[in-house]
């Protein structure tokens, strides 16, 4: 499919009605992000970032990042960096599915490929314990449950999630691609940013054979 004039269906009204109602109450929801092309991590981050800022949307919570094999697609497609966030909206389902795709759009997201690589992929994996059927938003996503790529990282923020009356635990422990799923490390140049104070820290060179240990630290 074309990248250029294709239109995202959250873009026109909602297709039900249940999908356009806003809730009396914020509702609990979850987001999946997922990126494999240019720079992951700082896509991520400002996705985080602008999901944070958002009117409507309240106790955004983001979970460890996975470094995840690429399920499906294409093959030869670099790795991806997957995370899920939770948060509290009283938008409207489908409002939040704009959301998504909005953000999506500002990372020049282009669909052409099903399941191709991507700057930002951003899912509704649930929106309370609202089920719908409708194709151009189902609840819970209907591939979820059996991805390892989602179910861990949710399951990192939040042991005791649940999806469709499921543990997490549980589903994360069955998906197939879960043996492919790794916690990515904190970005060290991150974690040391604004500080000039830290040195880089060098390799040590190997020592000597035969050679005592004169600062008392493992060899
Ligand atoms: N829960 C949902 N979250 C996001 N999109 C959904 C959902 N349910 C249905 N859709 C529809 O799926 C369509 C395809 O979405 P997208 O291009 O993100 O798929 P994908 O990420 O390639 O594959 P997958 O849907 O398997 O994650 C969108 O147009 C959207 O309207
Ligand atoms: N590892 C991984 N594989 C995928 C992903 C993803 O986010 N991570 N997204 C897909 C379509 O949404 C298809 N395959």
């Amino acid at each position: 499919m074309s990248g250029v004039d294709w239109r995202h269906p959250a873009e026109d009204p909602a297709p039900t009605p249940a999908l356009g109602a806003r809730p009396a109450e914020p509702v609990a929801a979850v987001l999946a992000l997922g990126a494999n092309l240019r720079e992951p991590a700082e896509t991520l981050d400002a996705a985080v970032a602008a999901l944070s800022a958002l009117p409507h949307v309240t106790d955004v919570q983001a979970s460890p990042r996975a470094v995840t094999a690429p399920v499906g697609g294409p093959p030869g497609q670099p790795d991806y960096l997957n995370q899920v966030v939770t948060l509290r909206t009283d938008l409207a389902p489908w409002e939040l599915l704009a959301v998504a795709h909005r953000l999506e759009q500002e990372h020049h997201r282009r669909r052409e490929v099903r399941w191709g690589a991507r700057t930002l992929d951003v899912d509704v994996i649930a929106y309370g314990d609202l089920v719908s059927d409708h194709p151009d938003l189902t609840l819970p996503h209907p591939r979820a449950a059996e991805r390892g790529f989602v179910l861990l990282p949710w399951l990192w923020l939040d042991p005791d999630a649940v999806l469709a009356g499921r543990p997490v635990a549980e589903l994360a422990a069955l998906a197939a691609d879960s043996p492919g799923v790794r916690r990515a490390e904190p970005e060290r140049h991150r974690l040391l940013a604004g500080r000039d104070d830290v040195v880089p820290v060098r390799p040590r060179a190997p020592r000597a054979p035969g050679r005592d240990a004169i600062d008392g630290s493992a060899p």
